[in-house]
């Protein structure tokens, strides 16, 4: 993938020495619990009093047993979902519905059949009231950035699962959110294909540094990419574990295969979702 500079603002104040801002509570959970309404009179407690904090750039990953309220969570943060207690804040402030500071990149979201890759890339950007030739002048070089440059006329039906979900990335970050809400982005790709664009986020964080909230099934996944492994367990959805991820970065999947500290981290993370009990991840 071809290094194409489009930083975002946060970098704006950053410590000239460091090259790093300190550290700002990007998002913020407080005593958010969810439940939904079911069948019949009956309710589920899908979060109970989730408290989290999560700094400006930071890339954190959600792990936890299938129906602990991952996508829930995120679904919170988005503003698409609105929580039976307590407040999930962005910038100090509540969330009252989807903004543009926050950027979805949801399976359920699927591209537009009738646009071609540009064009998909660019509608939010239309949407938003960008001129057309700057939407697609910005909408290409997304697209240089995600490795998609010569696919800009190709429709979705003619691109591969990594190419689809690399244009869903580039047409939310055309956006330039503050914030990433990745649920399961990559779960549905062969190794080879995950591993590439794994890669590829981390270039696109460590160049924009937006602060990232990522669901996975993959422990491996998630210690590969992130500052802090949040593992939560099961009905009600609460937070068991929050795990710091001292690697250092860049990081080289590579290299951290042979590293025992990384190996370690899996291991111990596995260990804390299979004494939440005997669920699958
Ligand atoms: N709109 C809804 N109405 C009723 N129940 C819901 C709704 N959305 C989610 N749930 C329930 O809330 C719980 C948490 O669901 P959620 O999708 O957040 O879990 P998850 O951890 O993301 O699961 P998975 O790993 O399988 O994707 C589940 O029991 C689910 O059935």
């Amino acid at each position: 993938m071809q290094v194409v500079s489009l930083r975002s603002d946060a970098h704006a104040e950053s410590d000239p020495l460091s090259g790093r801002k300190p550290a700002s509570a990007m998002i913020e959970i407080e005593h958010v619990s969810q439940r939904f309404q079911t069948s019949g009179k009956q309710s589920h407690l899908a979060l109970s009093d989730i408290n989290l904090t999560i700094e400006d750039g930071a890339f954190v990953s959600i792990l936890g047993p299938s129906g602990c309220g991952k996508s829930t969570l995120l679904y919170i943060v988005g503003g698409f979902v609105q929580p039976t207690d307590g407040v999930a804040k962005v910038k100090g402030k509540a969330i009252t519905g989807p903004g543009p500071d926050r950027g979805p990149v949801f399976q359920e979201f699927a591209l537009f059949p009738w646009k071609n890759v540009l064009g998909n890339v660019m509608y939010g950007l239309r949407q938003q009231g960008v001129k057309k030739a700057e939407a697609e002048a910005r909408g290409r070089k997304l697209l240089e950035m995600v490795g998609l440059k010569g696919y800009e006329n190709f429709y979705p039906k003619e691109l591969s699962g990594g190419m689809k979900q690399r244009v869903a990335i580039a047409r939310t970050l055309a956006y330039d959110p503050a914030v990433l809400l990745m649920d399961e982005p990559f779960g549905a790709l062969d190794a080879h294909t995950r591993t590439r664009l794994q890669n590829d986020l981390l270039d696109i964080w460590d160049r924009q540094r937006k602060t990232v909230l990522f669901v996975t099934h993959s422990v491996e996944e998630a210690v590969y990419l992130s500052d802090k492994v949040i593992v939560m367990s099961r009905s009600p959805g609460s937070i068991k574990e929050i795990v710091d991820i001292d690697l250092p970065r860049p990081r080289k999947r590579a290299d951290l295969l042979l590293d025992a500290r990384f190996q370690k981290y899996i291991v111990d993370i596995e260990k804390m979702i299979d004494d939440g009990g005997k669920d699958d991840l």
